[in-house]
């Protein structure tokens, strides 16, 4: 059984907004239900302020797709759906379609890991209208989200510089399966661990966990807190230092670590969870290593982001392990990714491809028209730039190629087949069928590591980071900007 179905029982076909219902019912009525269109999901800014985005989430819409079907109670609790009159929404003919409606469509998308970039599509969908709109919803739902968070948990990894990063923030998520997704979504982007043990069982990631201040308030002394967790769990002692003055709970957890020491066994760290981690860390970890424990961690956690990271970090934090909890699962300075869907091509009457775009004031906001691909040139240690092309447009990589800035057209830089280069995009659906084979979660959060790796240290910076390369292939340029003119022109 796939994990969407394992938490949410056989059928998510209604994890839709109803306008994709009423749309499908209104393609149907008009025979257009089949018609074959090409939808592009893409995000316009990079989150966070940032220079980069980590594509996630895509073996979770697989997991989707693999279940897309309309059970006999979705279509009974939609047969109750009423309009403004006491009609039903849905004629029962249309029910019936859904019921027999098989997943048809092509998806192509970036594999997850993949460092992506504001207007590039991370998934094309392609099949009959009526099924690429029902999917928009839980699509961008998906990906949106676990993008949101893989681009956080890097962030706060690059600023951990190294250092252990783990996932504290279930208690703190928004709902049951903003805490699930968020955990797999910050391992994917460097976190070496959670303790959402759900998550753990669900998508393999290590489970991590020390002990909370309960633990020590249970107990007449800290010290007595902590020889009795010694007793019980001599193998996985962190003990959590601050319950009352963290100093004095640093020297009695060098107590404990003592008699641990004495029946063969390591204090594996102390955690500090208040005050000034900063000078805090700095004392415990003379204190500890004073005491010969020169091996126990410093783990630090409360509210803590990628900017107080680097703060602490400044100021000679001793800290070794980052635990990072609200900020990172609830994406806090920027709670939504706002990637879209917008249709790019459908078949006309005559069975041939026009191209659509959504018109906006703002010229960066007008959507790409076309069957998109985006080729990403690298050089040999760093990526250089990506291009946005139409399948459709005979570009030969045996010649020149040539991208224009969208956000300013005299700007542009020309290829030639010296450069390498690759398509993003692969194939993960044919015709309703998967036909890719997602990786393990370990090897998509190494993905990461190699992608960040070859990121120019400029575009990931978190100061004022320079706009990474994305351009519009110069023939798809031309095409866009007369389109452009003629919808302007058009009553
Ligand atoms: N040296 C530091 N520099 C910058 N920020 C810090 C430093 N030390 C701790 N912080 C951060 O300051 C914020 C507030 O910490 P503060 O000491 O006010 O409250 P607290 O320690 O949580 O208090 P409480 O005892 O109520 O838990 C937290 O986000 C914490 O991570
Ligand atoms: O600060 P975050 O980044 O969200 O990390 C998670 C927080 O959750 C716990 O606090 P909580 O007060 O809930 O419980 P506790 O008594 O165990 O400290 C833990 O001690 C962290 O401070
Ligand atoms: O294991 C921990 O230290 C932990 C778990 C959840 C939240 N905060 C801390």
């Amino acid at each position: 059984m796939n994990q969407l179905n394992q938490l949410y029982g056989t059928s998510l076909a209604l994890l839709t907004d109803l306008y994709q219902l009423t749309m499908a019912y209104g393609y149907w009525k008009n025979g257009l239900a089949e018609r074959e269109s090409v939808f592009h999901l893409f995000f316009r800014k990079n989150p966070f302020g940032g220079g980069h985005s980590v594509a996630c989430g895509l073996a979770t819409a697989i997991d989707f797709l693999n279940n897309f079907r309309f059970h006999a109670d979705d279509l009974s609790y939609l047969k109750t759906l009423r309009g403004s009159d006491a009609n039903p929404l849905f004629d029962p003919e249309f029910l019936d379609y859904l019921r027999d409606l098989n997943f048809e469509c092509d998806i192509d998308a970036i594999p997850e890991g993949t460092t992506v970039y504001p207007h590039e599509p991370l998934a094309r969908v392609t099949g009959p209208i009526l099924q690429c709109q029902l999917i928009e919803t839980p699509l961008l739902n998906i990906l949106n989200f676990q993008t949101l968070i893989a681009t956080k948990a890097a962030r706060v990894c690059i600023a951990a510089d190294g250092d252990r990063v783990v996932e504290f923030g279930l208690r703190r998520a928004q709902g049951i399966d903003g805490g699930l997704a968020a955990s797999r979504a910050a391992f994917i982007g460097g976190s070496g661990g959670t303790s959402n043990v759900l998550a753990g069982k669900l998508y393999d990631i290590p489970v991590v966990g020390t002990h909370a201040h309960s633990w020590v308030m249970t107990f007449d002394e800290e010290q007595e807190a902590f020889d009795r967790y010694a007793d019980a769990m001599p193998n996985n002692c962190v003990f959590l230092v601050d319950t009352y003055d963290t100093l004095e709970g640093v020297r009695k957890a060098v107590q404990t670590g003592r008699r641990l020491r004495d029946i063969g066994h390591k204090m594996l760290g102390i955690r500090l969870d208040s005050g000034d981690l900063a000078w805090l860390s700095i004392e415990a970890r003379k204190i500890l290593d004073e005491a010969g424990f020169v091996d126990t961690q410093i783990v630090a956690s409360n509210d803590l982001d990628e900017r107080l990271i680097v703060s602490l970090k400044q100021q000679g934090a001793r800290i070794d392990t980052w635990g990072i909890g609200t900020k990172l699962v609830t994406a806090f300075d920027q709670p939504a990714l706002g990637g879209v869907y917008k249709l790019g091509a459908i078949r006309g009457d005559n069975g041939e491809w026009q191209y659509r775009l959504k018109l906006s004031e703002q010229a960066i906001k007008i959507s790409n028209p076309g069957i998109l691909q985006v080729r990403r040139f690298s050089g040999s240690t760093e990526h250089r730039a990506d291009m946005i092309y139409d399948v459709r447009s005979s570009i030969h990589l045996d010649r020149p190629v040539t991208m224009v800035d969208p956000a300013d057209e005299t700007r542009r830089r020309t290829f030639d087949h010296g450069d390498s280069s690759y398509d993003l995009l692969v194939p993960v659906f044919r015709r309703g069928e998967c036909v890719y084979d997602p990786p393990s979660i370990r090897s998509i959060r190494d993905t990461v590591q190699q992608q960040l790796s070859q990121t120019p240290a400029s575009v990931k910076r978190f100061e004022f980071p320079h706009n990474y390369p994305v351009g519009l292939e110069q023939s798809l340029h031309d095409l866009k900007s007369s389109m452009i003119r003629e919808a302007r022109l058009k009553p």
